[in-house]
């Protein structure tokens, strides 16, 4: 088993992980701790990892570490292993990973597992694959924007801080939406995979994480309450209920808007608009709390990139 594990993730706090490497370790299973030094760094990680036989590669970090995890481990055998260290931990709430070590632990040395579909989402200078979802609006604004040092020492808290700072300054531009091929505006849009937001809270109750296709939040209303009714509505699970919001289901989502509007991936930058969101080429196992069967096998129908508009200008 190959851990890889980002030093810079959360609040860089590594009691959690030494705990399940331990019982790991004690248990009789060989560990390969891999650190990352860089940005990208966890993709070669994963890569070389796979290349050499790996059964299971582990990422230990945050969503973004993830996400660059699995970019290095698509369309090979291994399985992903999580060991949640990030702020958010978008994803180990999707696959009901606990916070206990030793539970944790005993999910990764076990052979249960659901399957992931990620998605990739491309601008014109970069494509990155994501995990959990990809915004564009007030939300990416706010994650851009969001202070580093006060994220490492409240977390999630620096979301919320920066999100009432932001909204006094924020003009809540039209983005232009294509999905699959229908125009919709909208003044924030967020592509999901899976059914959480921002931590434990729910945002697309129906999302199939294991399958391709995208959940794609609609935020139709701008201005300062409408993001204030949207941030608030979140804990409770009611924000797809909200007007002005809508949930809808798509395979190809194309966003464009004012040149140099941000975009964020699995809750870090990424570049800014134009963007293009399709299904990768292949899922992936990841070792869950819960069985899920991948219904039409690991080597699931590969899927080619559509070409986005701006290409073909
Ligand atoms: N050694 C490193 N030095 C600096 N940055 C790194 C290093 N290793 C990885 N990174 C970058 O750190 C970014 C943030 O990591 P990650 O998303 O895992 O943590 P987080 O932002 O605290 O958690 P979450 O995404 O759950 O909110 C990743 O996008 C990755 O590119």
């Amino acid at each position: 088993m190959f851990v890889i594990h980002n030093p810079t993730a959360g609040r860089r706090n590594t009691r959690k992980l030494w705990a399940v490497l331990d019982w790991l370790v004690n248990h009789g299973a060989p560990v390969k701790i891999l650190e990352t030094r860089h940005s990208g760094h966890a993709t070669a990680l994963a890569r070389e990892a796979v290349a050499s036989g790996a059964e299971m590669v582990v990422a230990a970090g945050g969503d973004g570490t993830i996400a660059e995890t699995v970019a290095g481990m698509i369309g090979g055998r291994a399985r992903l292993g999580v060991i949640p260290l990030g702020t958010a931990n978008v994803l180990a709430h999707e696959f009901g990973l606990p916070n206990h070590p030793r539970e944790l632990a005993t999910i990764l040395s076990s052979p249960r597992s659901a399957p992931l579909w990620p998605g990739v989402m491309q601008t014109p200078t970069s494509t990155k694959l994501f995990v959990q979802m990809v915004g564009a609006g007030f939300d990416a604004h706010v994650v851009h924007n969001v202070d580093l040092q006060t994220k490492r020492h409240i977390g999630r808290g620096a979301y919320v801080l920066q999100t009432l700072r932001e909204l006094q300054r924020y003009q809540f531009p039209d983005l232009t939406i294509r999905l699959d091929g229908v125009e919709h505006r909208a003044a924030s849009v967020i592509v999901s995979k899976g059914r959480f937001y921002g931590g434990p809270y729910i945002l697309a109750p129906d999302a199939q994480p294991g399958e391709p296709g995208f959940t794609v939040a609609l935020f139709r209303d701008g201005g300062p309450l409408s993001a204030l009714r949207a941030g608030a509505a979140l804990p409770q699970g009611r924000m797809g209920a909200l007007p002005g919001v809508s949930l809808l289901h798509a395979s190809h989502v194309e966003i464009g808007g004012p040149t140099g509007l941000p975009v964020q991936a699995d809750g870090d930058p990424a570049g800014i608009l134009p963007l293009s969101v399709y299904d990768a080429k292949a899922p992936i196992l990841v070792a869950a709390a819960t069985q899920a069967e991948n219904k039409r096998g690991e080597a699931m129908l590969l899927h080619s990139a559509p070409a986005p508009w701006w290409a073909a200008q």
